[in-house]
């Protein structure tokens, strides 16, 4: 929420039923003071409804119930910010939700839990339903948008059992499971209505066969401080994890079976805890600030803030004021109450650089005396602030060679570098299904693919990496349809452009032993010759050929490839 927040002066409050506060960020006086504001939370736990607080106390207030539907507190958010009062109030019910849903995963019976939702890309969403049960699957616990999707009220659950509601016992699930090819199952309810589902069996669940299912699942600890050491058996095996405490650890999650990117998480496992810096290398969009957080909530700094930075996107005179604050007043423009600045807001917590190839010199120089001497000093200040951060940084960039040309500082570089980590490119992982069918079942609206498409898929070089990757499905499954099958013309044309040229030159090798030149072979030299000339673009090499790009894909074969 403080991340959300922005840096706004506003004071967080959690209280309990009976209205007690149990823990308060920010102004403590405030979050005691006006009778108002104890009514107000009074009337939010009353009513179980968000609530505006009354001007005197301005702010917002969402109630908190616990996974058996039981009110136990409220979440407040006070200070004066009128004209943002709704998203306040949003953000008040989004935070209280994610409470609620962290109390029902902490007291889930350990058979099974199912995240579950009508629609697929509502999946993994704060939206979707949260449903466990017990290892005979009698013993069932919903939370309220579950209850929702269901079409339950709360009182009618005592009287089913988790077939009764779902369709299937635990031991169909677990087959379904074991069998289901993108990592999502779906599930027909009694009432006719489908489902989409990612499902996690607890170890004590004797229904499954663990000897099957061995290869296909993956054993996790949980990481919640609730239930230290409990171990989850995640029934979809990594693709389906979820981010949350039953899910694996973070950096496990992204284990997805590519042998370099195994040997990156082991290595980023050793130093877990030790405050040794991390620099991660690797091309745009390879996921390394996704890595980045991932070390982050596998440390002991987890509840502490992360704070990212990119060094590139921010301009050269704001990087400075950004990272380490200024005082009241310290430049023209400054904001009126100063700034802590990153580093600071990062105390604690873990600090990430983005880009910290692209950091000028200059701040260089004053980055490398932070990490030094563990402590800021904000522009126009002369005191200076004690930090105690992680941190990890990341570049695209060869830092080595910007040392070369004196563009990056020696002595920084080796602060930096306590442990370097370089991702693998998409193109170089051998996980690619897996990361399909992940991507598919997070952002794929419950879409699968046709076989033509993964073939389609597998052949790209994805410049953009892991980035281009979740695009392409995104919106390859929007248009397709919610749960339908991607097909090679639900692909957007410039994959398809990009994709041309890889296919062009595969069928152009393989052409070169050919005997005889038949006549559709001509033609097949002829588009290949234009497409080069035209830099792969099948746009304009079907406009200097005069045919459609259809046309050219057919006669390349891209639309066998399509139907096979
Ligand atoms: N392990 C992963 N599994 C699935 N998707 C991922 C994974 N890692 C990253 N992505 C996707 O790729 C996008 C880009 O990831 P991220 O921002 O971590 O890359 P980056 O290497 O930091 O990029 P840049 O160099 O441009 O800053 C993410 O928003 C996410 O959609």
């Amino acid at each position: 929420m403080q991340h959300q927040l922005g840096g706004k002066d506003m004071t967080m409050l959690v209280v309990d039923a009976l209205g007690q506060p149990l823990h308060v960020r920010g102004d403590a006086a405030l979050a005691g003071r006006t009778a108002e504001l104890t009514n107000t939370l009074g009337a939010a736990l009353i009513v179980q409804h968000p609530v505006y607080l009354p001007a005197s106390c301005a702010g917002s207030c969402a109630p908190i119930v616990d996974g058996q539907g039981q009110l136990c507190g409220a979440l407040a958010i006070l200070g004066d910010c009128a004209s943002d009062q709704p998203a306040m109030l949003a953000l008040a019910r989004m935070s209280a939700n994610m409470i609620e849903r962290q109390l029902f995963l902490a007291s889930a019976p350990q058979g099974l839990t199912l995240h579950f939702h009508g629609r697929g890309a509502g999946l993994g969403t704060l939206q979707d339903g949260l449903a466990s049960c017990s290892a005979d699957g009698r013993a069932v616990m919903v939370n309220d948008a579950g209850l929702t999707q269901l079409g339950l009220p709360r009182a009618a659950l005592a009287s089913h059992t988790f077939p009764s509601l779902f369709g299937a016992t635990l031991a169909e699930l677990a087959e379904r499971c074991r069998a289901a090819a993108p990592g999502l199952v779906s599930l027909r309810l009694r009432d006719g209505g489908t489902v989409h589902c990612r499902v996690q069996f607890w170890d004590s669940c004797d229904t499954m066969d663990r000897r099957d299912t061995a290869s296909a699942t993956a054993t996790a600890t949980v990481a919640d401080g609730a239930h230290p050491g409990r171990r989850v058996r995640a029934g979809l095996g990594r693709l389906a994890d979820l981010p949350s405490p039953l899910a694996a650890t973070a950096l496990g999650q992204l284990d997805m079976g590519d042998t370099r990117m195994a040997q990156v998480i082991a290595k980023l496992r050793k130093v877990a805890g030790t405050d040794i810096a991390v620099l991660i290398t690797g091309e745009t969009g390879s996921g390394k600030e996704w890595l980045a957080q991932a070390i982050h909530r596998d440390s002991p700094r987890a509840r502490q803030p992360f704070v990212a930075i990119n060094c590139a996107s921010i301009p050269e005179s704001l990087i400075e004021s950004e990272l380490f604050g200024y005082e009241d007043g310290a430049f023209t423009g400054a904001r009126r109450k100063g700034s802590p600045g990153k580093i600071v807001a990062a105390n604690g917590g873990t600090l990430f650089l983005d880009e910290i190839g692209d950091m000028p010199l200059p701040l260089q120089a004053r980055l490398l005396r932070v990490l030094q001497e563990r402590q800021v000093t904000p522009l126009g200040s002369a005191r200076s602030i004690p930090v105690d951060i992680a941190l990890v940084c990341a570049t695209h960039r060869n830092l080595r060679e910007q040392i070369e040309a004196h563009t990056f500082r020696e002595d920084l570089y080796y602060r930096l570098n306590g442990l370097v980590v370089k991702l693998p490119a998409l193109r170089e992982r051998s996980d690619l299904p897996a990361l399909l069918a992940r991507v598919l079942a997070e952002d794929g609206a419950g879409c699968t693919l046709a076989p033509a498409v993964a073939g389609l898929l597998e052949r790209h070089r994805w410049p953009g990496n892991l980035r281009q990757l979740r695009n392409v499905l995104r919106t390859a499954a929007v248009m397709a349809g919610p749960g339908e099958q991607i097909r090679p013309e639900h692909l957007a044309d410039d994959f398809m452009d990009d994709l041309t040229p890889v296919i062009a030159g595969t069928e152009a090798a393989s052409n070169d032993n050919a005997p005889a030149l038949m006549l559709d072979q001509m033609e097949l030299q002829l588009i290949q010759r234009t497409l080069a000339a035209h830099g792969g673009n099948t746009s304009a090499a079907a406009r200097a050929l005069g045919v459609s790009r259809n046309t050219i894909y057919r006669k390349l074969g891209m639309d066998r490839l399509a139907v096979a």
